[in-house]
Parts: structure tokens; C-alpha cells; sequence
């Protein structure tokens, strides 16, 4: 039987010359939830993700996906084994079709095959409500617009673990709310780890919150059990949890 957790971190860190930008983080992240990785600025939340994604090298530590240690692992192996990253400056092919932008994150997974591919393109397309806009140049597309493509990417690749990098960054407030809407249609689907500043998104989709402080993990549980910790609210000035 598969495990609980799809994804476990021990002592994971990063030094930068004389900075832990992550310092002994133990991370378990439990399979087919939403789990909110939160922090203040400089946390050490994109160090985290580097780390687990295999874009950043950790100073020591390990990286267990699907009980398989991938610490030593380099990045495009962990997208083979199903680990999907989209990055927090947008990572489309401006020039090409959202149906071309699809199709190159779908061979990834699926190789050349053009059936498969298709197929999985025109899915994922209507999965996130754009496939009206297949031939549109995704360059021309609204900013959210572009960041939802972005999400389709990522799906194209059928992610076990599916880690947004700061998705509603930039956004409106309706666009937002679809986001929070798309969120919530995966999961069940495929695990989400998320890292967010927008504590309202935060709150609506979590199952589950880890919070890093100065590159240290300061706590983990459920939305209610975080926003009542003292530690947490200290981190954060006691404002922007509260939200
Ligand atoms: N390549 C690097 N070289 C040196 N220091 C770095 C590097 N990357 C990050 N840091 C430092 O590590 C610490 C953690 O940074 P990180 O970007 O991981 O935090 P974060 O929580 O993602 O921040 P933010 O919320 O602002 O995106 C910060 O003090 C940062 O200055």
C-alpha cells in the first residue's frame, strides 16, 4: 500500500556562505492533499522548493518521494518520477499557441507520440477553461490567463505532486477566486504543495500548513491548529494570519 506521506524531507538545509537559507527542515507531505507551505519574507520557502524539485542542491539533508530516496537526484528525473514545479516568473513559449505550450510539457511525459499527446492537451485544456483559446499565441493572453497556461503545463505532465509557486501573484481579485476555484478542483487528484503569500488563498485551500521562519521549520497542522500558534502569529506580527 501506498504510504500517507508521498514526499518526506529530513534535516534538509542550504548554506549560503555563512546563511541557512534552510536549516534542518523536516517536512512530511501527506498524499492527495492541499498542504500551503507559508513564511515570511526570506523564510526560505523558494530555497525549500529548489531543494525538493532538484533546482537547488542541498547542503545536506534528504529528499524522499514515494519512498525512493531522490536527494542525489538532478531536476528533469524528478519531473520523470512525477514531480511538476511551476515557477514563480512565468515560464511560457510567448510565441507559440497555448495548444503548442501543452503539447511541448505533454512530450515531456508522454514522448512523441501525437495521439496520446493530443489527447492529453485537449484534456488539460478543458480541465482549466481554455480550450476555446487553443490557437490563441499565449503571449497575447491576459497576465492570469497566462499564469492558468501555466498550470496546464504543469497538469499536461500528469504531476503525483503538483508544487504552485506563488500562483496568485499579480492577480486580480476575480482571478483569484478562479484560482482558488482550480486549486481545489485538483485536489484529490494529484497532491499540491503551494507556496503562497495571500493568506486569504491560503486559508480557503489548505488541508494542512507548514510554516518556516529564518530557514527553520516553526510549525505544522491544520489551518486552525497554525493561526492559533503563538509562534506563528510573532513571525507574522500577529497581522497577516489573522486574515
Ligand atoms: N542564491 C542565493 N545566494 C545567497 N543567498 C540566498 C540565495 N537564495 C536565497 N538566499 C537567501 O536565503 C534566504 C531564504 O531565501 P528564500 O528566497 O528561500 O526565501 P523565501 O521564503 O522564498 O522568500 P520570499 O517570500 O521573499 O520569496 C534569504 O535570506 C535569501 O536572501
Amino acid at each position: 500500500m501506498a504510504s500517507v506521506n508521498i514526499l518526506s524531507t529530513r534535516g534538509l538545509t542550504k548554506i549560503y556562505g555563512g546563511l541557512a537559507a534552510n536549516e534542518d527542515v523536516d517536512f512530511d507531505l501527506q498524499r492527495g492533499k492541499v498542504t500551503a507551505l507559508i513564511g515570511p519574507n526570506g523564510a526560505g520557502k523558494s530555497t525549500f522548493v529548489g531543494m525538493v524539485s532538484g533546482r537547488i542542491r542541498a547542503t545536506r539533508g534528504t529528499v524522499v518521494f514515494e519512498d525512493q530516496d531522490i536527494s542525489a537526484l538532478p531536476a528533469h528525473e524528478r519531473i520523470r518520477l512525477g514531480i511538476a514545479y511551476t515557477f514563480q516568473i512565468t515560464s511560457i513559449y510567448a510565441g507559440l499557441s497555448l495548444y503548442e505550450n501543452v503539447a511541448i510539457a505533454a512530450r515531456r511525459r508522454l514522448g512523441s507520440s501525437g495521439r496520446a499527446v493530443r489527447s492529453k492537451v485537449e484534456a488539460v485544456l478543458d480541465q482549466v477553461g481554455l480550450r476555446d483559446r487553443a490557437e490563441q499565441i499565449a503571449g497575447d493572453l491576459s497576465y492570469g490567463h497566462q499564469r492558468v497556461l501555466e498550470i496546464a503545463m504543469g497538469l499536461a505532465q500528469d504531476p503525483e505532486l503538483f508544487i504552485l509557486d506563488e500562483p496568485t501573484q499579480g492577480l486580480a481579485e476575480t482571478e483569484v477566486d478562479d484560482f482558488v476555484s482550480l486549486i481545489k478542483a485538483l485536489a484529490g487528484e494529484t497532491t499540491i504543495l503551494l507556496i503562497e503569500h495571500n493568506m486569504d488563498v491560503v486559508m480557503r485551500t489548505a488541508d494542512h500548513i507548514h510554516v518556516l521562519d529564518m530557514g527553520r521549520s516553526l510549525a505544522s497542522g491544520t489551518p486552525e491548529e497554525v493561526r492559533a500558534n503563538a509562534a506563528v502569529q510573532a513571525a507574522y506580527l500577529g497581522s497577516a494570519v489573522d486574515a
